[in-house]
This record gives C-alpha cells, sequence and structure tokens, in this order.
C-alpha cells in the first residue's frame, strides 16, 4: 500500500472529501471522466493515465492526477507544468475552470482538489511512480528541476538547446572585405540608433545560427536577402541556399518579399538566391501519418544555408526536428516577431530563445563580433544575457509604419502595455474602434469586407483555361483584402457562431446560397496539414463553380504562385473562414483587418492577442468591442506558456 492510501500525506489537508478522492482512484477517474464531460479536459487527457496503467500499473491517484493535468497543458501549448506554478495557482495556470466557465461556482476545482499539497508530496509521489523516466528507463513523464513534462517534449526541448548551444560556440571567419561589402549594401544614416540591420548581417555571417527578429516591416526580409548575398560573394563556390516557412500561406507571403527585396538589389549580387520557399514539412519530408521526418541527424539536409521566416510559428518539436536535420555545418537563420502569438501546438520557441532581446544583452565577445561594423557605440547593449541573446539581433524601426500610421503605433502601444493605446483609435484614419452595438456594426463591416470577391465570382469567367486561372486569382486576390479575426474557438462570439451568423447574413444579401454544406463563395480554412494535396493547416481556398466543368471546387494558391482546384469532398478537416481566430491568422496579412473581441472578460484577451490582430493589417485595422474596458484588461494581461528553455 502506497503512502497516499494510508492518508499521511493529507494529514494537513483542510478538505478531507477532496484528500479521499486523491486516495482513491476509482474517484479520480469519476472526477476526471467528470471534467471531460464538462469539456474542461479533452477526451485523451483523461484517457491517458489509463491507458499508461494497462501498460504499467500505477496505484497513486496523484500521479494519475498531474499526468492527465499535464497532457491537458501539452493541448493548451505549454511544454511542461511547473509544479511550483500549480501549487501557487492552479486554476490560474490551469485555465480550470474554463474561459466561457469561469464564472460558475464550482466544488471539485483543481485549487480545492490540490489545497494542503506541497512541492515535497507532488515530488515524492513522481519519484514513487513507474511513468517517470529514470536513467535506465524509459517512460513517459520526465521530471526535472521541479518541470514535470512528457518524455517526447522534453527531449525535444533538450534537443533544442544542445543543437543551439552547439551552433553559437564556433565562431565562423569573415572574407577579407567583409566591412567595405556591409558599408556599401548599408550606407550610413543620420540615425541615432546602432544600424541593427547591419548589425544583424555581421552577427549572422559570423554564426552558425542566428535570429533576427522585428515586428511588422522592420526589414527582416531586406535584411536577410543582403545577408545571404554577402554569404554567397564571400563563398567558394555556389551555395545551397533554402528558404522555407511553417505554412502554406507564410510561404506564399515569403515569396513575394524575397522577390520584392531582391528587386531591390543590383542583379550580380542576388543571383544565387533562390525564391522558391518551401514549407518545413514538405522541406523535412513529413511522412504519412508519422511524426518522423525523412530528415533528421542520420539523413541531413543537403543544403548550406536555411532561412527560416515566421518562426513565432514553429512549434517545439517541429524546431527540433528542424535543428536535428541540419548538417553541423550549415548556418540556420530565424526571422520572425517574437511579440506574436506563440505557435498552435505546444511551444513558444521564439519567444522563449528571444527573451531579454530588447535589452541586446550581448556580452564583450559578441560586442568584439558586431562594434567593428557599428558607426555607433554598442557599450549600451552590453549585458550579461543569455547564450540566445548572443545570437540574436532585434531590429527596431518600421519601414512600413510612419509616425502617421495608427496601426503602426497602435501595435507598438499595445506591445509595450501601454493602457493608453485605446485613445489613439481617435487620432488616426486608419483604425477604427466600433464600441457599443457589436452585432449591426459586425453586419455592416462583414458586408462591406465580404461584398467585393462575391461579386467579382459573379461575374462569369471564359472558359480558357487562362481565363479561368485568371478569374479564380482575382477572386482570391479581392477575398485577401478584407478578413475578420476572433479571440475565440466556440459560442457566438467564436469561429463557429459568427461563421454560422455571417453565413446567413452574405445569404440574405443575396451574395451566397448557403443552403448546402458547400456552396460557391464559401471560403475554408484547412485545419490539418494535408500532405496528399499539398495543402497546409492555415492554408485559405474559396469555393468557386469551375466554369469548364460547372461543378463546384475549392481553390488554393500554392507557394508557387500557381492555383489548386480541389473537389470539396477531398477536404475533410476545414472549416468556413468568414471569421478565423487570430492564431490560425498568423503568417497572413490583409489589407483591412476586424478583430471582433467578445463581451466577457476571459483569460484568452491578451496583449499578444491584440498585438498579433493588428499587426495582420496592412492598410486598416477595426476593433469591434462590445465593452472597451475589455480592452484595458486585455492589454495588461500577457500569455506565458511554462517551458524550460
Ligand atoms: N533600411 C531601410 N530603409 C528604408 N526602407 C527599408 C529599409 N529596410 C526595409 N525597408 C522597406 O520596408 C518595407 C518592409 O521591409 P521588409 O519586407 O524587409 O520587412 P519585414 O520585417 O520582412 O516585414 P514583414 O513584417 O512583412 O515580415 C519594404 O518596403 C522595404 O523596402
Amino acid at each position: 500500500m502506497s503512502q497516499y492510501e494510508q492518508g499521511d500525506l493529507f494529514a494537513a489537508a483542510a478538505k478531507p472529501a477532496q484528500a479521499m478522492l486523491l486516495q482513491d482512484l476509482t474517484q479520480l477517474q469519476a472526477l476526471l471522466q467528470r471534467w471531460a464531460q464538462r469539456r474542461w479536459l479533452r477526451a485523451l487527457d483523461a484517457q491517458l493515465p489509463q491507458t499508461l496503467h494497462q501498460l504499467a500499473t500505477e496505484p497513486n491517484a496523484l500521479v494519475w492526477l498531474l499526468t492527465a493535468l499535464l497532457c491537458h497543458q501539452y493541448g493548451r501549448g505549454h511544454s511542461c507544468i511547473l509544479l511550483q506554478d500549480l501549487l501557487d495557482d492552479p486554476d490560474g495556470l490551469l485555465s480550470l475552470p474554463p474561459q466561457n466557465q469561469f464564472l460558475q461556482r464550482f466544488s471539485d476545482r483543481p485549487s480545492q482538489l490540490l489545497s494542503g499539497m506541497g512541492m515535497a508530496d507532488y515530488r515524492q509521489a513522481l519519484q514513487g511512480s513507474r511513468w517517470l523516466s529514470t536513467d535506465a528507463d524509459a517512460a513517459p513523464l520526465v521530471l526535472n528541476d521541479n518541470r514535470l513534462y512528457l518524455r517526447r517534449l522534453y527531449q525535444a526541448e533538450q534537443l533544442v538547446k544542445q543543437q543551439i548551444s552547439q551552433r553559437v560556440a564556433a565562431v565562423l571567419p569573415l572574407a577579407p572585405d567583409v566591412a567595405g561589402q556591409l558599408n556599401r549594401l548599408f550606407p550610413a544614416t543620420a540615425h541615432s540608433e546602432p544600424d541593427w540591420q547591419k548589425l544583424a548581417c555581421a552577427m549572422a555571417l559570423q554564426r552558425r545560427f542566428a535570429i533576427i527578429t522585428g515586428g511588422p516591416g522592420t526589414g527582416k526580409t531586406t535584411t536577410v536577402v543582403k545577408l545571404l548575398a554577402l554569404l554567397q560573394q564571400g563563398a567558394a563556390g555556389k551555395l545551397q541556399i533554402k528558404l522555407a516557412a511553417p505554412t502554406g500561406k507564410a510561404a506564399v507571403r515569403l515569396t513575394e518579399s524575397i522577390s520584392g527585396a531582391l528587386s531591390r538589389l543590383p542583379a550580380e549580387l542576388t543571383a544565387a538566391i533562390p525564391t522558391e520557399v518551401a514549407t518545413l514539412h514538405r522541406l523535412l519530408g513529413a511522412l504519412p501519418n508519422r511524426r518522423s521526418f525523412k530528415h533528421h541527424s542520420d539523413n541531413p539536409l543537403q543544403l548550406d544555408v536555411l532561412v527560416v521566416d515566421e518562426a513565432s510559428m514553429v512549434d517545439l518539436e517541429m524546431m527540433a526536428a528542424l535543428l536535428s536535420a541540419m548538417p553541423a555545418k550549415a548556418q540556420l537563420v530565424l526571422l520572425g516577431d517574437k511579440d506574436q502569438l506563440s505557435s498552435v501546438e505546444a511551444g513558444s520557441v521564439l519567444g522563449d530563445l528571444c527573451r531579454g532581446a530588447d535589452l541586446g544583452g550581448y556580452s564583450a565577445d559578441t560586442l568584439a563580433l558586431l562594434t567593428p561594423y557599428s558607426e555607433l557605440p554598442l557599450a549600451t547593449w552590453q549585458g550579461s544575457g543569455t547564450v540566445l541573446n548572443q545570437a540574436t539581433v532585434m531590429l527596431r524601426h518600421s519601414h512600413r509604419f510612419d509616425a502617421g500610421s495608427g496601426i503602426g503605433q497602435l501595435a507598438a502601444a499595445v506591445n509595450c502595455g501601454d493602457t493608453k493605446a485605446p485613445s489613439l483609435f481617435s487620432q488616426f484614419e486608419d483604425i477604427t474602434l466600433l464600441a457599443g452595438n457589436t452585432p449591426l456594426a459586425l453586419k455592416a463591416t462583414v458586408l462591406a469586407g465580404y461584398r467585393q470577391y462575391l461579386q467579382l465570382m459573379q461575374q462569369s469567367a471564359d472558359n480558357t483555361q487562362s481565363g479561368r486561372e485568371q478569374w479564380a486569382g482575382a477572386v482570391l486576390g479581392s477575398y485577401s483584402q478584407f478578413q475578420l479575426l476572433c479571440a475565440l474557438r466556440s459560442g457566438d462570439w467564436g469561429v463557429e457562431g459568427l461563421n454560422l451568423q455571417i453565413g446567413q447574413w452574405l445569404s440574405s444579401a443575396g451574395l451566397i446560397d448557403a443552403r448546402q454544406h458547400w456552396y460557391a463563395g464559401r471560403p475554408v480554412m484547412m485545419q490539418r496539414n494535408n500532405y496528399g494535396l499539398g495543402l497546409m493547416n492555415g492554408d485559405i481556398g474559396i469555393t468557386l463553380p469551375d466554369p469548364q466543368s460547372g461543378q463546384l471546387r475549392v481553390v488554393f494558391q500554392l507557394s508557387d504562385g500557381t492555383l489548386k482546384w480541389v473537389l470539396p469532398s477531398r477536404l475533410t478537416e476545414v472549416e468556413t473562414a468568414f471569421a478565423i481566430t487570430v492564431h490560425k491568422s498568423q503568417g497572413s496579412e490583409f489589407n483591412h483587418c476586424c478583430l471582433i473581441l467578445p463581451p466577457d472578460n476571459s483569460p484568452i484577451l491578451s496583449r499578444e492577442l491584440l498585438y498579433t490582430g493588428i499587426t495582420r493589417a496592412k492598410q486598416n485595422f477595426t476593433l469591434l468591442c462590445a465593452n472597451p474596458a475589455l480592452l484595458q484588461q486585455a492589454i495588461a494581461r500577457r500569455v506565458s506558456r511554462s517551458s524550460g528553455l
């Protein structure tokens, strides 16, 4: 009999009923089922302890509970549970009860169940468990420094740490005339700040791993193109350079922006730089129905330099797969905006890697690498930053948004937690706040936003191949002018409710006929990667009547710019995309973005969510918000994901 069953663990517990529950597996299982029925946990979370128990019996109910909670946290994007956080604020950490139920009173909240527990209780329970990995035994849980992991995630985190440390340790030699070349590509300016683009280039030239982070329009692509030109010039032969992005949509965007950046450089510098961008899954060679890839440490990628854009969307396991497939001598450059929401899957890798990047935190050695290329002294950026700070440069000046741009000002104010940000709406024309009567305002906004592409769709295309492609391309282009974003998935204010409502409004306006599940004009978003079709999670297509056959097809734009026509019946995992979550909008930009916030407070409303939503807009941003007080609360709230990076 374990100590739990003897009851001494709960001797000091204030709530005997909860203590009983943690001594009795049957009662605990019933509790997990109850939480799953309330949709507090996924069925998978409640089931995992049972599945593990069948493989290796575990009599301790506390271990069962921690395992189910760990799986729940993994589903919410956390790589691990910090046991101290679980002790301090279980309900807040676990978001149980969840966002839409948190105002109700429940007597079986985690805080009540776990009250009276201490760190020693957790450690004692876990260390006695067969589910905990030891040096000799690869079990499913890992306890490291009071962080509890699923072993897969722990291994991925270790691999990322180890690989990056190794890559950052080496300093690569520079070509003799690199200072002159950098000066030609980055002419001196009268700015009072160092030229961070030039310094990012100087840093990445000398490292096998570098991160160039910055907000929208800060010149990440411009800088990386110059970097690639310099690397190629300094190389003995032609370099194998590859470009990648986490989603198809992000790949299309990078292709466009790389082509734009190349056109601004002299042709002799750009000849060897590719414009073709692969998704990470394709680059690594995803294997059907498997987590592993064709390329890994024993079969590395064949390349000299890899640039990965939109790195904030790369989750921990993908980053581990990518790093292990990198040839030891090759250079990896990550581009991304560290302040955006993290990946949908577990991990907040870019955010974690860039922690402290705002301050520089450069060691004397790193400053010695950068100083020869800076017109201004860099002493204020010296510090005792992490190993990763030594490979990271943050671009700080947006060249896309000038001082007259409300989008740029609003994004910056939200990002630094300035609660006066809402006052900017009255000062700029490109940002609009619609507070108060939200349904009416929403209806007017989406009808105006989606009318144009639907009317274009109704103009028939000619029957020729080129006529069909031109028409479909124009409809897709027109769709991307406007997008409604929301914070939640379920409920009236989530994607589910909003898509239904918008479908009805557009039908009443005669713009679509939504009586069938598939109808002309229905925009859909892929919810999973479909390698057979070459479509990735997050890709948006539009259902169109094929002018040649008259049948409905869903048309997607691929990363090389071509269109793919797919039979609707082949698309099983798609959702209507009149409204999409901010999470799913990452990697995309729209001329006009409208973000709608729910009327009630919710932990999901955060600074990162607002910032990511605002920065999806290129020309106009509208915020629909029934309760403006929520805006202040969202700006003040930060997302934090547990990880050991
Ligand atoms: N140093 C600079 N001086 C003037 N204009 C610049 C400079 N750097 C970049 N730009 C311009 O700013 C715009 C945005 O640059 P770029 O696309 O490189 O930024 P980005 O950070 O990659 O943007 P995104 O947020 O879309 O990823 C481009 O029009 C580019 O020409």
